[in-house]
């Protein structure tokens, strides 16, 4: 008997999206309405004009649409969503006359955070706005400083952070942020406000909504709601009940900026190279006319010069056969370093399936002898200061191979990665796409391998298949490559099991709290 598959019903507004491929690249200069500053802008960060999604965005926030419905952007990996949304947020927000938070974007780690501010920091400023990151970065006091403008009071009087009648006013417009610190802000920095909150985006939805990180996304939602008794008649009680005097909850009509006028209604931006369409998810966004833009039929897309492989390798018997191997476990770390020595200068990103076979990896990789090749970790278990060192490097070519648990896997852009490789079969084809589009960026080519054993040669096919990538080539690197890298192979164990020793010894001497750190996650799950 057939068994049915049971599907997950598609909201109604799913079903007609607007299709990016239908959109193509437009010129700077001739994309509707577009600030000549914004231009000028973009020219310098070597722009010369719009990619497929965001001039699909465009017309749905500057152009006709005029941002009268929520978007949910679901468009590949490195195909330009960062500038689709900040380009009409900074367009829109350019004619405002007082300072105050109008826009908001949230990301899932800190590096994303940076590098998305990045691009803000990029074009607002030329249309005299100013952008502020919340990640944690630096203390919070740091942080509060930077983003609350203390009063300017006259000689002799001294700024008492108690008093609750001098007006503290932000000093950004657009606030880039993690939602850890955003809560931190929410519940304790004075001043910091989301009454007059105009935009808010939602970067890497699907991850961000996996976890609840305090509650962050109702609350939000709840202090940009309009204060109107009638229509919700439950916000007084849970505000007062859940911030105390902390309330931010929007005034219709006195918005700073706004007197007279109709006051705006919070317009949300949601994206992701795989967004969710789960009705249950999607209800915690409580969007508004809500508009898919999607690219083409599939729901999940690879970038279109992505080019996949499977990793083998072949051995040439008298002439005439050739045998394929399909990685044996003991003997991965030799598959890996044959290609990679292919590969050359090339720059790699080798992903694990978690932070403890990163460490060990890496560590294996950098005891083989000199491979020519700088390798480096990174991965959850680092600390942030170690991460972003080793980052930097990365992007300057000073490293070439970053041995990398999920931590990089969503929306890391580095310039220059012409490899992925699969050290571990990602699990789901979610974390494939998001692993594989850290290369073939920005219309660019590149490839990702994957190590398979024999028994994950099937499930790996059916994976893909959610991709419409049904048949992954093989790329095999020569058996005496193999062959030939057994002695500095062994040698290297050898050396790791003294390295781990020494380490699980300092673990020992410096207490519980590394091996806290250290217990094995699969790092899907872990927060960035
Ligand atoms: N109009 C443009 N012209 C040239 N390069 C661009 C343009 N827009 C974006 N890029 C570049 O394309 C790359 C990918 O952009 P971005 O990081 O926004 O992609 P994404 O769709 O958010 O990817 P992901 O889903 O992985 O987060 C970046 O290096 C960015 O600088």
């Amino acid at each position: 008997m057939e068994v049915k598959k049971r599907s997950t019903p598609i909201l109604p507004w799913m079903r007609s999206p607007v299709d990016v491929n239908q959109f193509e690249a437009c010129a700077l200069n001739l994309v509707p309405c577009l600030d000549p500053r914004l231009e000028v802008a973009l020219d310098k960060m070597g722009f010369s004009s719009l990619f497929p999604v965001q001039v699909a965005v465009w017309q749905e926030t500057i152009g006709p649409g005029a941002f009268e419905r929520d978007l949910c952007i679901n468009s590949p990996t490195g195909s330009g969503k960062t500038l689709a949304y900040a380009l009409p947020i900074v367009q829109k927000l350019s004619t405002r006359s007082v300072k105050c938070l109008r826009a908001l974007v949230v990301l899932p780690t800190r590096d994303l955070a940076l590098q998305v501010k990045e691009v803000f920091a990029a074009i607002a400023p030329a249309v005299g706005l100013s952008v502020g990151l919340a990640v944690g970065q630096s203390s919070i006091a740091d942080e509060i400083s930077e983003l609350i403008k203390r009063p300017k009071l006259e000689a002799g009087i001294c700024y008492d952070p108690e008093d609750l009648t001098c007006e503290l006013q932000s000093s950004v417009d657009i606030l880039v942020a993690t939602p850890g610190r955003l809560m931190d802000h929410i519940n304790s920095t004075k001043g910091f406000t989301l009454e007059h909150l105009c935009y808010l985006v939602v970067d890497e939805t699907d991850r961000l909504l996996r976890e609840a990180y305090q509650s962050w996304l109702p609350t939000v939602l709840q202090l940009t709601q309009s204060n109107e008794e009638s229509l919700f008649p439950l916000a007084n009680s849970f505000l007062s009940s859940n911030f105390g005097s902390l309330k931010t909850i929007r005034r219709c009509g006195v918005e700073r900026g706004f007197k007279g006028k109709p006051h705006p209604r919070l317009v949300k931006m949601v994206l992701s190279a795989t967004l969710t369409q789960d009705p249950s998810k999607l209800a915690q966004l409580n969007l508004h006319h809500p508009l898919l833009m999607t690219t083409g039929k599939r729901r999940y897309q690879l970038p279109e010069k992505l080019e996949s492989y499977k990793l083998v390798c072949f051995k040439t018997l008298a002439n005439i056969y050739v045998v394929f191997f399909i990685c044996e476990s003991n003997l991965r770390p030799l598959y890996l370093v044959a290609l990679l020595q292919e590969l050359g200068e090339e720059k790699c990103i080798v992903f694990t399936s978690s932070t403890e076979s990163t460490h060990r990896l890496c560590t294996l990789l950098n005891l083989f002898g000199d491979l020519g090749i700088k390798i480096k970790e990174y991965s959850g278990l680092q600390r942030q200061s170690r991460r972003s060192k080793t980052l930097k490097s990365f992007r300057e070519g000073k490293v070439q191979v970053l041995v990398s648990s999920d931590a990089m896997t969503r929306g890391m852009d580095v310039q220059g990665v012409r490899n992925v490789i699969n050290y571990d079969i990602p699990a789901y084809i979610k974390t494939y796409i998001h692993r594989a589009g850290r290369t073939a960026r920005a219309g660019q080519a590149g490839r990702c391998f994957t190590l398979l054993h024999k028994y994950e040669v099937k499930r790996f096919k059916k994976m893909l298949q959610k991709a419409d990538n049904e048949s992954v080539p093989h790329y095999s690197v020569p058996f005496s490559s193999i062959e030939s890298l057994r002695a500095a192979y062994n040698s290297a164990l050898g050396k790791l099991k003294e390295t781990v020793e020494s380490e699980a010894s300092r673990k020992r001497k410096f207490g519980s709290k590394f091996s806290k750190l250290s217990r094995t996650k699969p790092t899907d799950r872990r927060k960035g």
